[in-house]
This record gives structure tokens, sequence and C-alpha cells, in this order.
């Protein structure tokens, strides 16, 4: 093949090889117009941002500095599951949760599809780091991508830029390792051609490759399918480097809780996603003397420290956040990381003087640009913003951000807490027996599907860990790997393990708990039974408190609706045996035996 001259490509601000290769090689597959490595400078951002502006992606916000409104098209909202992949050589690695196709067919068919599907446009070379810099082993990443918002959200979402390509060349010399990871809208411009403001296919590939530690992505610019540091690289190729490495990658919150005796508490928090992650990592505590700081909203990597306790880092560096449901009285402190400008909101409506609205925020506007940019009035019968409408936010804007949030040793946990979205059966907050039964809680946990994923709304199903979505090997080997962490540590020290629900409902279906700010109250009860001083009822499935167990001084809602969140039905666990029965048959005979001796004891109880 000839060498072909693309303008940009002979930029390189690096000499590692590794990287010149790879970028020639994509370049030469893909024929942008130009090339752009980015610094990640601020002059950089603006280009980048009055770019966006040009093409109609961006409208700049008049109610905050330096903030946009993005609206996708309207079929490009969600993470795509159907078409996500993970191409392991041998489909029994993948599982049977993941979708898989042989690494050696689905390149063929990817790089078909790339091949000049970057013509008419400008290639982005972004080189990112997940975690704090100065990591000894630093997690680095070169996202190559075709849609400068991806370039505008990087930025937020990761360290990214001339300092984490600084990174890529050790001290001694040595080329350090990266994931690469290929990203294009799939929209090659004709000459002459008018680009639409959200270019996308309706073909599209999200598919991993464990093996080599790469991601190819195609067709989606919605942030889950193309912000590639956050699920792809953090998640489902993190879990991979942890199962090697013998550590975690999760779908956790990191949040510091800190008592009245000023004791600092970390907690790490796995919910599906759209089920109360971020809102929960910006909690303002509702009890007197508590107060809360946030280390991460999605992420966490642990690995055991020195001392034997379990230290969690939050690899990324800005807010993905949904927006629906974010208010003064819900998440105050998420308002004022958004107050301070720097967000790109994505599918939340206009307001008529350039503000934005979503459903769950306070006033009641007349009229608005709906995120399908049609006119809005409070008679349209669909929503103005897109329930999955999300703000992306830099977290060093956040208010109570904990001092420790960069540093690289991590914050050692104290409790982990698992939790989904159910409208019965799972009582607001249950202790596990010990580290074993609570990876069973972990491994069994269900929650009611959300807009965060196309489909079907409000359906049950099993999500281990919050992970279902992002594991990127077997689950069945997932849960060995979990009970393994917990036989190789010391038990004193092991994070205990904790299942909630925030989301039980009543006969008339609305929520039984207040939530958000009031779940501090199940945080205080967590850390007492850490201390060994709340109570709790030994019941069929773990520890669960009784009302009166629970901090409840100044609550308005009545004992009868706290007693009900916290009721355990054992008629109710029983018709969970047969659901949890076929999850382990559907993962087959790769579930370690202990768990399924932990569902035969759970079986028992229940009677
Ligand atoms: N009822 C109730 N809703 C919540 C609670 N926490 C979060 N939510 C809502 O659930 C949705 C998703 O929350 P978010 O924290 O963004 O979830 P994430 O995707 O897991 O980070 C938003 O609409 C929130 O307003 C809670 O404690 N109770
Ligand atoms: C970005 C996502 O994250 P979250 O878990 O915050 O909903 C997503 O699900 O696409
Ligand atoms: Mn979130």
């Amino acid at each position: 093949m000839t060498a072909v001259a693309i303008p940009g490509l002979d930029k390189a601000p690096t000499s590692h090889s590794g990287v010149l290769a790879w970028v020639r090689e994509i370049a030469e597959l893909t024929t942008p117009d130009r090339v752009v490595w980015c610094d990640g400078s601020d002059e950089e951002a603006a280009r980048i941002n009055s770019e966006l502006v040009e093409a109609g992606t961006f409208v700049p916000l008049k109610d905050r500095p330096n903030s946009f409104w993005a609206a996708s098209d309207p079929s490009d909202v969600a993470r795509v599951e159907e078409r996500t992949f993970i191409c392991s050589e041998r489909e029994e690695d993948a599982g049977p949760t993941n979708n898989w196709l042989h690494p050696a067919e689905m390149r063929a068919t990817m790089t078909e599809l790339y091949r000049g599907c970057m013509r008419g446009r400008t290639m982005y070379v972004v080189p990112f780091c997940m975690g704090p810099l100065g990591s000894d082993d630093p997690k680095l990443g070169i996202e190559i991508t075709d849609f400068a918002y991806v370039v505008a959200s990087m930025r937020v979402m990761t360290r990214m830029g001339a300092q984490a390509l600084e990174k890529f060349v050790a001290e001694d010399g040595t080329e350090r390792a990266f994931v690469p990871a290929l990203h294009s809208v799939g929209k090659p411009l004709e000459p002459g051609e008018k680009d639409v403001p959200w270019p996308c296919n309706d073909v599209k590939y999200i598919s991993h490759f464990p093996e080599t530690r790469q991601i190819w992505s195609y067709g989606s610019g919605y942030g889950g399918n193309s912000l590639l540091g956050k699920k792809c690289y953090s998640l489902r190729i993190g879990s991979v480097l942890a199962r090697d490495e013998g550590w975690l990658a999760e779908h956790m919150l990191i949040l510091k809780l800190i008592s009245p005796e000023n004791k600092a508490y970390y907690v790490a928090a796995a919910f599906p996603s759209a089920c109360g992650k971020t809102n929960l990592a910006m909690l303002q505590p509702t009890i007197p003397g508590w107060r809360a700081e946030t280390l991460g909203d999605d992420i966490a990597w642990m690995r055991f420290g020195e001392d034997g306790r379990l230290y969690a880092v939050n690899p990324e560096f800005g807010f993905f956040g949904v927006a629906p449901g974010t208010d003064w009285h819900t998440n105050p402190n998420a308002m004022r990381t958004l107050e301070k400008g720097n967000t790109v909101f994505t599918n939340v409506a206009l307001t008529d003087d350039g503000g934005v609205w979503w459903e769950g925020m306070n006033g009641k506007p007349e009229h608005l640009t709906s995120w399908k940019k049609q006119d809005w009035t409070p008679e349209s019968d669909e929503p103005a913003a897109h329930p999955n409408s999300r703000y992306c936010t830099p977290m060093s804007q956040c208010p109570i951000l904990a001092p420790e949030w960069d540093d690289p040793k991590g914050v050692p946990i104290s409790a982990i807490l698992f939790g989904g979205r159910r409208a019965t059966t799972v009582p607001l907050v249950t202790q596990s027996r010990d580290w074993q039964h609570g990876v069973f809680m972990g491994a069994t946990m269900s929650s009611e599907k959300t807009a965060a994923a196309a489909g079907k709304v409000g359906e049950v199903r099993r999500d281990p860990m919050a992970m279902l979505p992002f594991l990127g090997y077997h689950a069945g080997d997932y849960f060995r790997h979990w009970i393994d962490t917990g036989k190789h540590a010391d038990a004193a020290k092991l994070p205990k393990i904790f299942y909630v629900n925030w989301f039980r409902r009543g006969e008339d279906k609305r929520f039984l708990w207040p939530g958000f700010g009031e779940n501090s109250r199940v945080l205080k009860w967590i850390v007492e039974r850490i201390e060994g001083k709340a109570s709790a009822v030994e019941t069929p499935i773990g520890f669960v408190p009784r009302a009166e167990d629970l901090d409840t001084a100044g609550l308005s809602e009545p004992l009868e609706d706290i007693q009900a969140a916290l009721d355990v039905k054992p008629e109710e666990w029983r018709q969970e045996i047969p659901l949890i029965e076929e999850w382990f048959d559907k993962i087959g005979d790769r579930v370690p035996s202990t768990l399924r001796d932990e569902l035969d004891a759970l079986k028992s109880r229940l009677g």
C-alpha cells in the first residue's frame, strides 16, 4: 500500500511506536480529511466547542458559563446492549450473559464498516488515563474518534491530552501498554454534503476484544457507547484486567461518610444504571452531625492495600449523570456542580431564555424546546427531556468533593452496598451474614430495567453486582473471582456487604421510602452495624433492621410505611427462588458451588 498523506497525521506529539503505528493504521483505513492530536488545552477545548456550535451540535446556554445543550438523533439515546459484544477467542469465555462473535469475524465485519468511514471528517486522537496520573501503573488509552462531541466529553470524563500522553513513555524510556479504543459515528460525508448535528448510523457495534484489550465502537454517539474510557474500558476491559491482575473493577460509586464523632467511613455501592449511584454519591445527609463527601459516582477500581484492606480508586474525572429527577431538594450538590458551568447537557429540554429544564426540576415552564427539538407545552403528552438525558460535568466542581479524590492509593472501603430497583420483595436494607453470603446477594440481585439501555423499561431482570451489561467475561468466573477475593483476605478487614432498595412501593404504587438525602439514615445504620452498635433482626435473607432500629427522627413519612419498606415477606422470597435457580442454570456449571450452597441454605431457611 502506498503511504497516504493525511494532513496532521505526521504531527504526533509522542515517540511511542505503538501509538504511531496504530494511529497511522486507523487513518489509512478510515481516510479522514485531517488528523488532530488532542492536547487537552483550554484553547483546544474552546476551538472544539465553537466548531460544535458551528455544526449545530451544541447550542450555547445563557444560564451558566461555558455550557452547551445538545440533542441527539432521536434513535441514539442510550446504550445498545443487543449490539454490545465481547469477542473472546472462545465463546465460553464471554459466557451466557454476553453477545459473542469470534474476534476474527468481528474484525472482518467492522474493518469493512470502518473502511473510508471518516471521509470528509476530522479524526481526533485523544490520549487519556483512567485513574490518577500519579499512579505507579497508570491505565492508559487512546481514543480515536470522528465526533468532536466525544472529544469535548472525554475532556470532562477523563484525564486526557498532553498530561496523559506524557505517561505513555515511562521515565526509564520503556513504552507503556495502552488500550486502543476506536470510535466512529459511521457517517462519511460525500464532497459538498452538509453534515447533520448528530451523525450516527443505524448499524451499531460496541465491540470488545478482551484478550488483546481493544475496543471498537461504531454507529453511536451516546455516552455509554462512545466515551470509551467509561463503561467499555473501565468496566468491560477493566473487569478482565482485574481478573488477571487480582483486583476488582466494579460499577460502583465511592462515598465518604463522616460521623458526628468525626470518624470517616468509605462506602462503595453498585446499583444498575439509573438506579441512584450519582445521587447517593452526592448525598446531602438529613440527619444532624453527619456529613458526606464524594469520590466517584459510577466506577470503582479496588485492590488490597499493604494493610490488608480493600482500597478504591475512581478511574473517572467527571460525572455523566441522569438529568431527570435532579433538583435542589433531591440532589443539591449536583445542582451546585452544574451551576458552575463547563457542562454539556444532552437530550434535556431548552428553555426560551436559553437555560435547561427536565422532568423533576422545580418550576413549570409554559413553553420549551423538547429534546426532539419540537415545541413543548405542559399539554404535550411526551416528556420534554428524554428519560435518559444526561449532564456531563467536571468532578472538580462538586462542592463536596473529598480532598483525597485524586490519591492514587485510593480509600479503604468499610462497606459495599448492592442495590436495585424493586417495587416488591427486597427490603430497604439487609446485611449479609458474611462475605460469601454478600457475594450471593450481589450475584442474585435484580432490578427493573431503566431508560439507560434501549428496550423495555420496568421488566425485572437479574443484574449481578449491577454488572450484567458490563462484564468482560463469563459471569460464573466473575462470581468465583469475587469469592476468591474474599478467601485471600483477612476476613476481619473485608468490607461488610449490604443489599439496599430505595424503590419499594406501597399498594398505591408510591415509593414507601423518601430516598435521596434520607438515605443517610440507612447509611447511619450501616455504620453502626460496622461498629457493632445497631440492632437488627435475623431473617431468612439476612440481618434487617426494624423501623425503630433506624434513626427516623424528623422523618415526615408514617412509621408504617418505613416498616413496610423493611418487611421481609417469606412468600415473596419463595417466589424469587425459581427465578434465582433459572438464573444460576443460565450461567451453568461455572457458578461456584459455594453460591449454590447459599441458595440451598436460603431455601431451607424459607421453609
Ligand atoms: N425514589 C428515588 N429515586 C431516586 C433515588 N436516587 C436516585 N433516584 C432517581 O433515579 C434516577 C437515576 O438516579 P442516578 O443517581 O442518576 O442513577 P445512576 O445512573 O445509577 O447514577 C434519577 O431520576 C434519580 O432522581 C432515591 O433514593 N429514591
Ligand atoms: C453512562 C451510563 O451510566 P449510569 O450507570 O450512570 O446510568 C449508562 O448506563 O450509559
Ligand atoms: Mn450515574
